[in-house]
């Protein structure tokens, strides 16, 4: 076990700030959740997702209902293979020859058989990117954990460098899509309320996200938060936690883009809950939320899916059947904004990140008052300790081998 202080001093390949020295990568590798491609593959996938996890069962026969109205099938595996694509299409634009492969923590094609496909291709460098834009345990420290685990398993540690493109909620590239899809939602509302004999009803923004377990929130980032000093200014988001603190800084900087937005409210608010009913997840639920909104006097909501790079599941059933059913019920009018899926400024936003990575570019994209997150996570970033009591082994952080201490 490595000593804390020597883990975040004496390797050279990052620096005090979790900045790490560029690097001759010799492939990409596309880290995703994974959904199920047919009926028979629902529960076989809900079971790898909340293996030990304490999912009631009702919750997941629920959750099947959502994928078997798809025919049992996820759409996120889709947009995946067109992600991967536009990735290769616009490396190949920029002369970057780097072969992209697709790997899951959930469902074929998965992490570790990926890895070592790639290994046995002959590679030995290896940048993987995510498709989460935030801090938190579900999307940044699991990641890093499905490939320390499996490099482990393999037994490509040692062999098999693998590193990791930095969280991205804040790039230019993940905020523009939205920037236009804010745009057109007000447009959309506007619209509907004139249409209704309203023009002038009161129109809330409602920025979305996953919710997640109070103590994940809590445990977003790393442990020490003076590690944030000139990257995320802590003291401008004192009530908050950082999960939700990063998603508050990003909707901030989208208002700030869209002139149309002047004057009007926005709130944050959360979706797709799961877990015991006793355990505390963030809230407001978005639907609650709704029921307030209409309290309030609020005519129309935009919805803003802040928290997924694409429309999958969560975002077709959590948002446009259930939150859209809800709005309707209440007769509030109702857009749902797109997520960033393939849009050029996100896919060109992501191969300047790893671009970044190996060298081809100066400085560090960054929007929002926070600047860019780190490459190399901060000792006990996202924490999450196993009921055993031990940490499961990741890349890209200071605390790979160290033992994290009972919270
Ligand atoms: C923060 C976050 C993101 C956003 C970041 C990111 O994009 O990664 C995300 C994405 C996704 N979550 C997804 C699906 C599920 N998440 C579940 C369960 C959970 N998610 C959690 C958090 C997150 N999840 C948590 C704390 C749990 C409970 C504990 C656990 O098990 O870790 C469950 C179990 C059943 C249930 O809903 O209770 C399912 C089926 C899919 C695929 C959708 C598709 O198929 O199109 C995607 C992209
Ligand atoms: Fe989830």
């Amino acid at each position: 076990m490595k000593d804390l202080e020597s883990a975040l001093t004496s390797t050279a390949d990052y620096d005090a700030q979790g900045v790490m020295t560029p690097k001759p990568y010799d492939a990409l590798l596309l880290a995703s959740f994974g959904g199920p491609e047919g009926q028979e593959d629902v529960i076989p996938f809900l079971r790898n997702v909340t293996r030990g996890r304490g999912i009631p069962d009702e919750r997941l026969e629920e959750v099947a209902t959502h994928y078997r109205a798809n025919g049992g099938v996820s759409p996120i595996n889709e947009q995946n293979r067109a992600l991967k694509a536009a990735l290769e299409a616009e490396l190949a634009a920029q002369g970057i020859d780097l072969p992209v492969y697709w790997g899951n923590r959930n469902w074929d094609p998965f992490i570790q058989p990926t890895l070592e496909q790639m290994y046995e291709s002959g590679h030995r460098r290896v940048l993987m990117l995510s498709t989460s834009a935030y801090s938190g345990y579900s999307s940044c420290r699991q990641y890093r954990e499905d490939a320390g685990v499996a490099l482990k398993a393999s037994g490509l540690e040692g062999k098999l460098e693998v590193d990791k493109v930095r969280q991205y909620f804040n790039t230019p590239g993940f905020i523009q899509p939205s920037v236009e899809g804010l745009k057109e939602g007000l447009a959309s509302v506007r619209e509907q309320l004139a249409q209704s004999g309203n023009p002038d009803g009161q129109i809330k923004i409602v920025f979305a996200t996953h919710s997640i377990p109070n103590s994940d929130a809590d445990a977003a980032g790393p442990r020490d938060k003076s590690y944030l000093e000139g990257t995320f200014p802590v003291e401008e988001w004192p009530a908050a936690d950082l999960y939700s603190a990063q998603h508050l800084a990003v909707a901030q900087e989208m208002l700030a883009q869209v002139p149309e937005a002047a004057g009007l409210e926005h709130s944050l608010v959360f979706q797709s809950r799961s877990g015991a009913p006793h355990i505390p997840w963030l809230e407001p639920d978005i639907n609650d939320a709704f029921e307030e909104y209409k309290e309030q006097g609020v005519a129309g909501v935009v919805v803003m899916p802040i928290g997924f790079i694409s429309d999958h599941m969560e975002v077709l059933w959590d948002l446009d059947t259930e939150a859209e059913q809800t709005a309707a019920d209440l007769g509030l009018a109702f857009h749902r904004a797109p997520t960033a899926g393939t849009h050029p400024a996100f896919v060109q936003g992501l191969v300047g990140l790893v671009k970044e990575r190996l060298g081809l570019s100066t400085g560090r994209a960054a929007a929002t008052t926070c600047g860019a997150w780190f490459d190399v996570c901060r000792p006990e970033c996202c924490v999450k300790v196993m009921r055993d009591g031990t940490t499961k082994p990741t890349i890209a952080a200071v605390d790979a081998e160290v033992k994290a201490p009972a919270l």
